[in-house]
């Protein structure tokens, strides 16, 4: 069953050059111009199937977070179409529906129905979200007074306790101390083993790696590769020479030995 179907998308934004009315009018007295067009998606579609773990990828200003913010809803594309079957949250702008002058119980409940979770489902998760994000003794703390890293922790730990289909993940996993990031890798985890959609943008090669079956890559607003999470790992980075290329197909067989054997042969991801 499709979870994703991007058609035929485009997105355009105008580049303003002239911020004032001086600005303006010294560009306009030299004939520049005063804003240009700018093509962040050029003519994207593919589509993801319910359960695939897809990585996004490409260089800086290929047009991922683009991309996701049209899968998720925050943007519409310009021409063509996108359809998601089901609801779709996830790690994208992690804290950025966190309250800083109510504590952190009360943006507990606050963030977590912003995401669509109800009031029970949230009182249901509400010590796992406080455990996992370990704020425990801050909960009744105004989160202004959070360091960043425990703010970043908590709006982490609300959004993967949600339970969209679609699970959208931008660059959040380069946050946090490492035995967080392990903690929020295994909860992604958790979410793809019971059938959830990943649809992921990061930059670390190995987690995408670890995590996703498919890659796309987008160069320049455009979809330049679809297929299968090693190819399009090696587009993006390709292996300096043959030994390079050797020592990556012998750590890949290993990883997914290594996660044959954890998962007892029944690895989730479609690889
Ligand atoms: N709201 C906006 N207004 C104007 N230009 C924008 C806007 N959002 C994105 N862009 C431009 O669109 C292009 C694609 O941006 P996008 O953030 O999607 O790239 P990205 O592949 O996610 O990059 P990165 O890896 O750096 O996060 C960039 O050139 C960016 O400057």
């Amino acid at each position: 069953m499709e979870a994703v179907v991007v058609e035929s998308v485009s997105k355009r934004f105008t580049l303003r050059h002239a911020h004032s009315i001086k600005e303006m009018t010294v560009r306009a007295a030299r004939r520049q111009s005063l804003a240009e067009r700018f093509t962040a998606l050029d003519d994207v579609s593919f589509t993801i199937e319910q359960g695939d773990a897809v990585a996004l990828m490409g260089l800086n200003g290929s047009g991922k977070s683009t991309l996701l913010k049209l899968i998720s809803g925050v943007m519409r594309p310009d021409s063509g179409s996108v359809r998601v079957r089901g609801t779709v949250a996830g790690l994208i702008e992690v804290g950025a529906g966190l309250h800083p002058d109510l504590t952190g119980r009360e943006n507990i409940y606050l963030n977590a129905a912003i995401l669509g979770m109800s009031r029970r489902g949230t009182e249901r998760a509400f010590d796992s979200i406080v455990d996992f994000a370990e704020i425990e003794r801050f909960l009744d703390t105004q989160v202004k007074f959070y360091s960043s890293g425990m703010f970043m922790r908590l709006g982490f730990s609300i959004a993967v306790h949600t339970d969209p289909d679609v699970f959208l993940i931008d660059e959040a996993l380069a946050v946090g101390d490492a035995p967080f990031q392990k903690k929020c890798l295994a909860r992604i985890r958790e979410h793809h083993a019971a059938g959830r959609t990943l649809v992921i943008v990061a930059h670390d090669t190995g987690t995408l790696e670890r995590l996703c079956g498919r890659g796309l890559v987008l160069r320049q607003g455009r979809l330049v590769f679809d297929g299968n999470i090693y190819d399009a790992v090696d587009l993006m980075v390709p292996p300096a020479d043959d030994q390079e290329r050797a020592r990556r197909e012998r750590a890949r067989r290993e990883a997914r030995s290594d996660e044959a054997v954890r998962t007892g042969g029944a690895n989730p991801t479609a690889r």
